[in-house]
């Protein structure tokens, strides 16, 4: 598939091919998780671990019912990236690549009252899905949200002067932009603040990139970049589809 594809396709919710082909561990077609969701493990780590507001549980339930439901954040991620947010006391979170707003619901219901998602996205139906949910759990005055590429809602904050006022961003959206998020990020999160970046792992395709791949050759450099990042404290983790946490110093 052709970088330029991946944004098309999200806004079409038209997409030839497996996104998400394969998984490390574990036997499942459509997971996006590197311990495959038909695994007893999986289960268990959910069995042992989630503690999930029943409208997220409710959102997740309908977004699974979507064509396109594998994309959604993995439940167990979020609620880490939660945990780390509640940590470091957030106010301002940006979500790039909102979906059916699992993550921004997840985000929006651990902010205080006077706390704020940017939620990014291009294609409204996908949203449009949530919402509803959004307004049912009272935190929609917590949701910003930008429909227009993310590349565009985050320069506005910038040119606002927002930069340095962001306690967490996660970046979850086409990956051919995922550094020139990052970068945008960096600039607008806090000393202190959390950027965490989804796909790191992108099903394996890491190992061996192909070169006519663009979206895993623009995941893989990335995470050579970061290695090397000194503005930042990492972790990888094998979440989800790889997650990596940069820390900003
Ligand atoms: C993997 S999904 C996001 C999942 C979401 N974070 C969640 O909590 O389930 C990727 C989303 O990125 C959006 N997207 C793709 N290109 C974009 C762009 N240039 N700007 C903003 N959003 C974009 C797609 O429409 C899609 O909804």
């Amino acid at each position: 598939m052709g970088t330029a594809m991946l944004g098309v396709a999200f806004a079409t919710g038209v997409l030839a091919g497996k996104r998400y082909p394969s998984i490390f561990f574990g036997a499942s077609k459509s997971s996006k998780t590197v311990i495959g969701k038909d695994s007893p493990l999986w289960q268990y780590i959910l069995d042992h671990s989630l503690r999930e507001h029943p409208l997220l549980k409710k959102l997740r339930l309908l977004t699974l019912d979507h064509p396109w439901g594998r994309i959604m954040v993995s439940c167990d991620q979020a609620q880490f990236m939660a945990n780390l947010a509640k940590l470091i006391k957030a106010k301002k979170v940006i979500e790039i690549g909102v979906f059916t707003g699992y993550n921004t619901l997840n985000m929006a219901l651990i902010l205080p009252d006077n706390g704020r998602v940017v939620a990014c996205d291009i294609n409204e139906d996908y949203v449009n899905i949530g919402k509803p949910l959004w307004k049912e759990a009272g935190v929609e005055h917590k949701i910003d949200l930008r429909i227009k590429p993310a590349s565009e809602t985050l320069e506005e904050l910038l040119a606002a002067g927002e930069a340095e006022t962001y306690d967490f961003a996660f970046i979850d959206a086409d990956k051919e932009s995922s550094n020139e998020y990052y970068e945008k990020c960096l600039r607008l999160v806090r000393k202190g603040g959390i950027i965490a970046i989804d796909n790191v792992l992108w099903s394996g395709k890491v190992l061996n990139p192909r070169k006519d791949d663009l979206a895993t050759q623009s995941i893989h450099l990335l995470n050579e970049k970061l290695l090397r990042d000194a503005r930042v404290n990492i972790s990888m983790i094998p979440m989800g589809d790889g997650v990596t946490f940069a820390f900003k110093l």
